[in-house]
């Protein structure tokens, strides 16, 4: 999946501007950062669901939002968007047919989900008796029913406890680890760290794309936590870089000099070559 450019304004408002970055196949790609900086903003523009100003996003080698992307993306939003009344089985055969589904492959589609989020001691209980993490998987299920090649997911784990996000993730790797690509959004920090990748955004700029281990590497610092403040404000705290971005094959962007962007200087000329030969 590829990014470039990217423009989002709503109303006379800037949300975010020249966004670009790379989202490498079978990965979990972690999106950070605070509250309102504009995240769920980003994921809705991948799902092509966003309209932008200007800029690309090209997914699974079609430009976002294409027709046919419509079973190879999954999104899970950040409201509830199952049917509390219903069970879970029920919301699931009823998204299953709205999603074109019929017959076996239907019940075969629904069966399988419910394995794959391990919920099946739960799927004749009504959605409003189940936990908050029963919940977030059923909705994670619902999203899994046309087996995306791309997982889209605004916040999957906010508000749960840490044990409940720790069963969560572990789902979550075992879609990667079976080739599904993950792009997950997260205000809380730790999470970082169960991650392949990371994008980390502030105040509608991205301030970094690139593996975990790079960024602790340019910025010197030991956590996600303190390298995205190191980012945010590179003259406190933290000591400098241990390595120049050019050292560390990483293309800084202009402006700040604290940017670590991995989007090649050339991306534009490059950008629907690179995502064809995906
Ligand atoms: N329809 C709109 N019109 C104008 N501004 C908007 C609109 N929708 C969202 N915003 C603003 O866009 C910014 C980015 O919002 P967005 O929901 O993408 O952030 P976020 O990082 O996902 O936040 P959170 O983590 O709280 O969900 C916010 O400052 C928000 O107030």
């Amino acid at each position: 999946m590829n990014v470039y450019g990217l423009r989002v304004a709503l109303g006379n408002r800037v949300i975010f501007d020249d966004i670009s970055f790379t989202v490498p196949r079978g990965s979990i790609v972690g999106l950070l950062g605070p509250s309102g900086c504009g995240k769920t903003t980003l994921l809705r523009s991948v799902v092509g669901i966003q309209r932008s100003t200007a800029g690309h996003v090209q997914v699974l080698g079609h430009p976002a939002g294409s027709p046919a992307l419509s079973s190879r993306v999954g999104y899970v939003t950040q409201a509830p968007s199952v049917y509390a009344d219903l069970t879970v089985l029920e919301n699931l055969r009823y998204f299953s047919a709205a999603l074109g589904m019929r017959g076996w492959r239907r019940e075969d589609a629904v069966v399988r989900v419910v394995k794959e989020v391990d919920l099946a001691e739960y799927a004749d209980q009504p959605v409003a008796r189940l936990s908050g993490g029963q919940y977030s998987r059923v909705s994670l299920a619902v999203a899994l029913l046309g087996t995306p090649d791309l997982l889209v997911m605004d916040e999957p784990t906010v508000g749960l406890d840490p044990l409940v996000r720790r069963e969560l993730w572990s789902v979550f790797r075992r879609l990667a680890d079976e080739g599904t690509t993950l792009l997950v959004s997260s205000h809380v920090m730790d999470e970082a760290d169960r991650c392949d990748r990371l994008l980390l955004m502030r105040g509608g700029q991205l301030l970094a794309s690139c593996d975990r281990g790079e960024l602790l590497a340019h910025t010197g610092c030991d956590s996600v936590e303190s390298a995205f403040m190191r980012l945010v404000n590179p003259s406190q705290g933290a000591p400098a870089p241990a390595r120049p971005p050019v050292a560390a094959g990483l293309v800084p962007a202009p402006s700040p000099s604290s940017v670590l962007v991995d989007v090649p200087a050339d991306a534009h000329a490059s950008f629907f070559a690179q995502e064809s030969a995906r």
